[in-house]
């Protein structure tokens, strides 16, 4: 089943628009992370889907029912859903029990509702400490009591607004992986809103890239790491680096590309003409000779078992580019870089055009 269906939603913010347009299919059960640099309309997508805003266009369906369109608004406490913030937004003189439990009163009678609260405790690993107050407690644990208090009701929809910022590195880990424990024990829809790729890639099962108010690309983490639509999406994705290039022929799904002076045959899709090289560090090895490019070592560092290599290409139009490698190269040393995988896409595949500034402020 489809859990989440907008088509054509649109929203402007004192004439400036905000969202334009924007198309979106969400299965049932799905975790989707709208991934996005800041400003491009995340939150307020996220919002719209809540009931918090209205759009001034499209329509919204959750599951089979129309929640937001012409003459239709179903307000948030209406369409089945939780949401966690940042700011956690919990009751400051409640326990962490009270929390939960308010969360139900309208839902579930007494006993009922102490046990699936206590049943909610348990499962974010809170069971010890019901009984204490919000100030009490880490940002971590502050954090499983909103996520608690949000599942708790049993929501077909579960709206998660960067809900990590105010953690350290370490907690944020450990609460990405509750997070995707928690997806699969309650089969809820999960929407989670960052701007960290690396967060979305942890946890999503759908990540929509989001660019200047409109969905520049959405797909499975792996479909967007590989075949980005977009070179905003393979900038954004993975650390990724992109190359002009000129597309020569295009058969089955292969590009026969012309880089610098030479050619190479890779996967892609793009017709003949001005395109692009979306490039990651395994694409590239350190070549024998001159290679597929020559560049200059400007930095490195040793990370996670290998040298991060970051080399300027000698063509000045090119971005940096960035090798894993075995050893250090001497900083300022020309070498040749192979390239041996790669994903060609169009010039045309451009990203969408850039909202007015002051939809930017
Ligand atoms: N209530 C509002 N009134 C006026 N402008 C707004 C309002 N809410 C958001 N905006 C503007 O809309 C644009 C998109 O904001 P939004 O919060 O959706 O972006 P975002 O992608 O979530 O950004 P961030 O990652 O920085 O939180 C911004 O330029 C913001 O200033």
């Amino acid at each position: 089943m489809t859990q989440i269906r907008a088509s054509g939603l649109s929203k402007s913010f004192g004439g400036s628009p905000v969202l334009s347009g924007i198309d979106l299919a969400l299965p049932a059960g799905a975790f989707l992370a709208l991934l996005g640099p800041s400003g491009c309309g995340k939150t307020t997508l996220l919002r719209l889907i809540a009931g918090l805003e209205l759009a001034d266009a499209g329509t919204l369906q959750l599951g089979d029912r129309t929640v937001a369109g012409p003459a239709v608004h179903v307000p948030p406490e209406a369409r089945a859903l939780g949401m966690v913030f940042q700011s956690y937004a919990l009751w400051p003189n409640m326990t962490v029990a009270g929390n939960v439990d308010f969360a139900l009163q309208s839902r579930l009678p007494g006993p009922p509702r102490r046990a699936r609260t206590a049943e909610m405790l348990q499962a974010v690993g809170l069971g010890h400490l019901a009984d204490r107050r919000p100030h009490e407690l880490s940002g971590g644990q502050r954090q499983r009591v909103a996520l608690a208090r949000a599942l708790a009701p049993s929501p077909q929809l579960l709206l998660l607004d960067e809900p990590l910022a105010n953690l350290d590195a370490h907690l944020r880990h450990r609460m990405l992986a509750e997070f995707r424990r928690l997806h699969t024990a309650t089969g809820t829809t999960f929407i989670l809103v960052t701007h960290d790729q690396d967060e979305a890639m942890a946890v999503a099962t759908h990540i929509a890239v989001m660019d200047g108010g409109r969905i520049a690309q959405m797909g499975t983490p792996e479909t967007l790491y590989r075949r980005p639509a977009t070179p905003m999406v393979a900038r954004f994705i993975g650390h990724g680096a992109t190359l002009p290039v000129e597309v020569l022929a295009h058969d089955a799904g292969r590009c026969r590309i012309r880089l610098g002076n030479g050619r190479l045959e890779l996967p892609g899709r793009a017709a003949p003409g001005p395109g692009w090289l979306c490039l990651h560090r395994e694409d590239l090895r350190l070549a024998q000779g001159s290679g597929h490019l020559r560049a200059e070592v400007l930095s490195h560092s040793f990370q996670n078992g290998t040298w991060l290599t970051h080399v300027l290409p000698r063509d000045a139009e090119l971005d940096l580019l960035s090798l894993s490698l075995p050893e250090p190269l001497s900083l300022g040393a020309e070498i040749g870089i192979d390239i041996v995988q790669g994903w060609v896409i169009e010039e045309t595949a451009a990203a969408p055009a850039p909202l007015p500034e002051a939809a930017h402020a």
